[in-house]
């Protein structure tokens, strides 16, 4: 594992490519944009998508496949609602033995299936993994310490990957639980939009403390359905993954929903950002087969009715507080 390829440009992927130069990795990034492939190449900077933060010049760009695939593995850093097109796209280009490495949070709306499941049925032969957890962008690019969920099914070879991708300041903790591992990094998006409405609506700490706590909790009953580990839902991947992302408006979802919350619209917000808020999308598929399913998510609901339906905050806070009254576990 000397040669490492990272499918997709935004700002986690760049990230994610830093920490592989670091580690050693002759590393090459995909990108989408040629403008992208130019500014890492001759600035050393994604000017695009993870501005201000210097880059190694040891990192190569590439819009070309067959160079992406030219590798020992790939991470895949697309967003969610775009990883089927773009790994059929690489797939005449794809060793069949080569590792492929979700990084991406999100599940696929248009048919419910986990990105695991999305690459069963598109690369079949690959080996897949999932590495999720608390990290934003900028603090791993800069090379600030932090830890990570590796998932795979197979044990030397997760084993293999993390050796290869970790350093002390990018801790990967190795897991056989694929399915949480995606589980919880999905769902987080969702409730961090929750929870900067809460911030936005300026309703206290406490709200915030019960929101995220109550979000775990809704977390946990969807994990069960897909026979996501109890364990893995409140390790990095999740639990860690949910108190990070709510934490901060460097998060997009919580700064999107903070934003809602302060009273602007869907339209408003999204014409001033160029990133991915991928709960804006998982909302609607997590909505629909709790829904389905009759899983009690009474916080995803929440949101899906202000985001998708443009109903009142202040309406839907009431609706959320007025709900009677039950067993905590
Ligand atoms: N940014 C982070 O801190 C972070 C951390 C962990 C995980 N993630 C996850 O990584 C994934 C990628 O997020 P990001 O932050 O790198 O993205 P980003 O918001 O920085 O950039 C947007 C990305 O979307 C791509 N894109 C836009 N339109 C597209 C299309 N039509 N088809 C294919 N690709 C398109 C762009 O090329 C770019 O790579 C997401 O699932 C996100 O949840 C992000
Ligand atoms: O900026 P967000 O909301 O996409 O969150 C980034 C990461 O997923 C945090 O772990």
């Amino acid at each position: 594992m000397k040669k490492l390829g990272v499918f997709g440009a935004g700002a986690w992927g760049t990230a994610l490519a830093t920490a592989g130069v670091r580690a050693g990795l002759d590393t090459v990034i995909w990108a989408r944009e040629e403008e992208v492939v130019s500014s890492i190449n001759q600035s050393h900077e994604n000017t695009l998508f993870l501005k201000d933060v210097p880059l190694d010049p040891a990192l190569k760009a590439t819009g070309d496949y067959a160079v992406l695939c030219d590798t020992d593995f790939i991470l895949l850093v697309t967003p969610a609602q775009h990883m089927r097109a773009g790994v059929e796209a690489l797939k005449p280009h794809l060793k069949k033995e080569t590792p492929l490495v979700i990084c991406s949070k999100g599940i696929e709306v248009s048919t419910g299936k986990l990105l695991s499941e999305v690459l069963a049925e598109t690369v079949p032969d690959n080996p897949v993994l999932v590495l999720s957890g608390p990290t934003f962008a900028a603090e791993v690019a800069k090379g600030l310490p932090c830890a990570l969920t590796l998932a795979g099914s197979d044990p030397v070879l997760t084993q293999e990957i993390a050796a290869a991708i970790g350093q002390p300041t990018f801790r990967p903790y190795q897991s056989a639980d694929i399915i949480g591992a995606q589980i919880g990094g999905a769902i987080k998006n969702v409730l961090a939009i929750a929870t900067g409405i809460v911030v936005g609506l300026k309703l206290g700490e406490n709200a915030k403390a019960a929101l995220i706590t109550r979000g775990l909790a809704e977390i946990m009953r969807f994990g069960e359905l897909f026979g996501a580990e109890r364990e893995s839902l409140m390790g990095l991947a999740g639990l860690g993954d949910l108190i990070l992302t709510c934490s901060s408006t460097q998060s997009r979802n919580m700064s999107l929903g903070k934003e809602i919350g302060e009273g602007k619209t869907m339209e408003d917000i999204m014409a001033t950002r160029n990133s991915v808020a991928e709960g804006a999308h998982t909302v609607d598929i997590v909505y629909s087969i709790a829904k389905d399913k009759g899983i009690d998510m009474p916080i995803t609901s929440a949101v899906y009715q202000i985001l998708k339906e443009g109903r009142d905050v202040f309406e839907t806070t009431d609706v959320l507080l007025a709900r009677p009254y039950k067993t905590e576990l």
